[in-house]
């Protein structure tokens, strides 16, 4: 699935005093592995965030396998587009199996969600935790996991819409070497295996150099690079 935006423009910010996305022209191909960077405030989230419809859009189009995101067309898109937000969006209270069950409630009716999830949901939500090494896990509060465990039951919740594009909000913030290597290694196999079109938020360019074969960066609300992750800029690393 294709990714494309068209002189996309977020309304006027009056704490930044211009628009927090400033013309924003690009277009992500089928089966591509994205890497979005750019310092602090440069707008990272909010481009991801408006692809799914959760910013406002002034000017502009975002369209989503040529199909212009609108309230009419989102919650189609919304199926085909998986997102995993800044900080996981856990509930911590919940286990890791009924946190990735959480991921499903967009598919059943409020009739059917009286009823609880199906056998299949249940199976299909432990069998993506064992892909994603935490078959142990299953059954333990997320607040109890660790932050790499934590943002692999987030790509489990993600994934088990059966997205066909994957957008993650900085996915290995906060984490050790170890705990970046295993999720950045999640996505690079999403990639391989299913062909899936993948954009990850990430401050590290020798992280993006190492996963992604593109790299966008973001400053002030405008793309200023897009193109191969070779020599990438480095003052707009964190
Ligand atoms: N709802 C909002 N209203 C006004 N300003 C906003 C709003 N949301 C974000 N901003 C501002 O827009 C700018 C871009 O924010 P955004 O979160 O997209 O940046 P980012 O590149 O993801 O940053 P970070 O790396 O810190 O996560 C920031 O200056 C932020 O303060």
């Amino acid at each position: 699935m294709t990714i494309e935006c068209q002189d996309l423009e977020t309304p006027y910010a009056a704490s930044l005093n211009r628009p927090i996305l400033n013309r924003i022209n690009c277009k992500i191909g089928q089966g591509e592995f994205v890497a979005l960077l750019g310092l602090n405030g440069a707008g990272k989230s909010t481009l991801l965030r408006s692809l799914v419809g959760l910013v406002p859009v002034q000017r502009g189009e975002i369209r989503i396998n040529g199909v212009a995101v609108t309230p009419r067309t989102l919650p189609r898109i919304r199926r085909d587009v998986g997102m995993i937000f800044q900080g996981g969006g856990l509930i911590r209270q919940l286990t890791a199996l009924e946190n990735v069950l959480v991921g499903r409630l967009g598919t059943l009716s409020t009739w059917q969600s009286l009823w609880g999830f199906k056998p299949r949901d249940r199976r299909q939500a432990l069998e993506l935790l064992s892909q994603l090494g935490l078959q142990d896990q299953a059954y333990q509060k997320t607040g109890q996991l660790s932050g790499g465990q934590q943002q692999r039951v987030a790509i489990a919740r993600a994934l088990i819409q059966s997205p066909q594009i994957l957008l993650a909000d900085e996915p290995i913030a906060g984490l050790d070497i170890m705990g970046c290597q295993q999720v950045m290694q999640t996505f690079a196999e999403l990639h391989r295996d299913r062909q899936m079109t993948i954009v990850v938020v990430l401050h590290d360019l020798s992280i993006a150099a190492a996963y992604a074969q593109r790299a966008i960066i973001l400053d002030t609300g405008r793309i200023v690079h897009d193109g191969d992750c070779e020599n990438l800029p480095f003052q707009f690393s964190r």
